[in-house]
């Protein structure tokens, strides 16, 4: 086992900088998920990782030593990849013991280390097969097993779900979730998906474009996001956000929009007059609410109802930008209808106009 320090990492292509000054400790046991959109450099800072890429810049340690320079060999990792990556004219048996046969492991050993992790992963039925034979979770769940019959101190995930489809991918998540509570291995998990980060993480680390915007437990990039790019990236259905320009009174602050003004005591939040700021509150946490209600609130038409099952996302138009909320499917409001949708304080999520920084203090 082992934690991985990762110091001022950069890594260039010509003139083209994709990784930018990343650090990140990840403990021993740690299960932490790279998670951004496209492009943003997830793949190459797990390749440098894995040594499968040169790093242009800082130091990287595993288990306390320096590994900038290693061979993917000797870095105590296994890696599973997207596309499996098995050897297709080899028998799964042959594939999982690969690793082990490679370094000459007696006959015994692997046998009693191959009927091991099969067992593990429900694999034994298939150990004749070629990996043709087998579904894209089945021949996933042999990739897994050739990655952990060699007992790594880490290992590596590079979007390993994302050829499966939905259902499968939730089943697997489960399965990857329940393997790390019994091997406790360190893992650096790669993937777009908000729902795989949430769920399988200890930690998430969200990048954009190379940098890292936030990290922190899953609850935390939920409820506390610190820029406008993980409050907009993180949650389904999507944020709401709302202009607003922020003016003291006597009691604490109103948020002005073009049409409308919210009384909030502002004591939660670093507000400046003449300031332009972007207020962010969940669909799920605006809900209608009746003529007695006294915290925040807006009003708006509901243009169009969508049906999600247990629950409806209702839409309306506030100084021309569509928000959305998300109430229980039997509250399901009329289109057309006329509501008040309020809100608590606490659910207020600001950042500046200007640099996208969360305002929270
Ligand atoms: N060999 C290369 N030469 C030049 N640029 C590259 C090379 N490999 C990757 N890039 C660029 O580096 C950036 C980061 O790519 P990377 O594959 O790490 O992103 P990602 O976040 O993993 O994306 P995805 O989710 O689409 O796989 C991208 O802009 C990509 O175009």
């Amino acid at each position: 086992m082992a934690g991985i320090i990762c110091k001022h990492i950069n890594k260039k292509y010509g003139e083209l900088e994709v990784v930018e000054d990343f650090s990140l400790e990840v403990a021993d046991q740690e299960f932490i998920v790279f998670l951004g959109p496209s492009g943003c450099g997830k793949s190459t800072i797990l390749r440098m990782l894995a040594g499968l890429e040169d790093i242009t810049g800082g130091d990287l340690l595993i288990g306390g030593q320096r590994m900038n320079d290693a061979e993917p060999g000797d870095r105590g990792i296994a890696m599973v990849f997207q596309n499996y990556a098995l050897y297709p004219h080899m028998t799964i048996r042959e594939n999982i013991a690969f690793g082990l046969r490679r370094q000459k492991t007696p006959e015994s050993e692997i046998d009693q280390r191959v009927g091991a992790v099969t067992k593990t992963l429900g694999l034994k039925p298939y150990l004749g097969r070629k990996p043709t034979a087998l579904s894209g979770g089945q021949q996933q769940r042999v990739a897994i097993a050739r990655a952990m019959i060699k007992t790594p101190d880490v290992f590596l995930f590079d979007e390993p779900l994302s050829n499966l489809d939905a259902k499968l991918r939730a089943h697997m998540r489960v399965e990857i979730a329940r393997l790390h509570k019994e091997l406790r291995t360190t893992s650096v998990y790669v993937t777009h998906d908000q729902m795989e980060a949430m769920t399988l993480a200890d930690r998430i680390v969200l990048l954009n474009a190379g940098r890292i915007e936030q990290i922190g437990t899953p609850e935390e990039i939920y409820s506390a996001p610190r820029t406008l790019f993980v409050a907009g990236f993180i949650g389904t259905p999507a944020m709401n956000f709302l202009t607003l320009r922020p003016r003291r009174t006597e009691t604490g602050w109103q948020l002005c929009g073009d049409s409308f003004q919210l009384a909030i005591s502002g004591s939660a939040f670093d507000l400046h007059e003449g300031q332009q700021v972007i207020m962010g509150l969940r669909p799920s946490r605006l809900r209608p609410v009746d003529a007695g209600f006294s915290g925040p609130s807006v009003q708006g038409e509901v243009s169009l109802t969508e049906f999600h099952g247990d629950s409806v996302l209702a839409s309306f138009s506030l100084d021309g930008v569509d928000l959305g909320s998300l109430m229980p499917a039997e509250e399901r409001p009329r289109e057309g209808a006329n509501l008040t949708f309020g809100f608590a304080e606490e659910d207020i999520h600001l950042f500046d106009a200007g640099s996208g920084i969360s305002l929270r203090c």
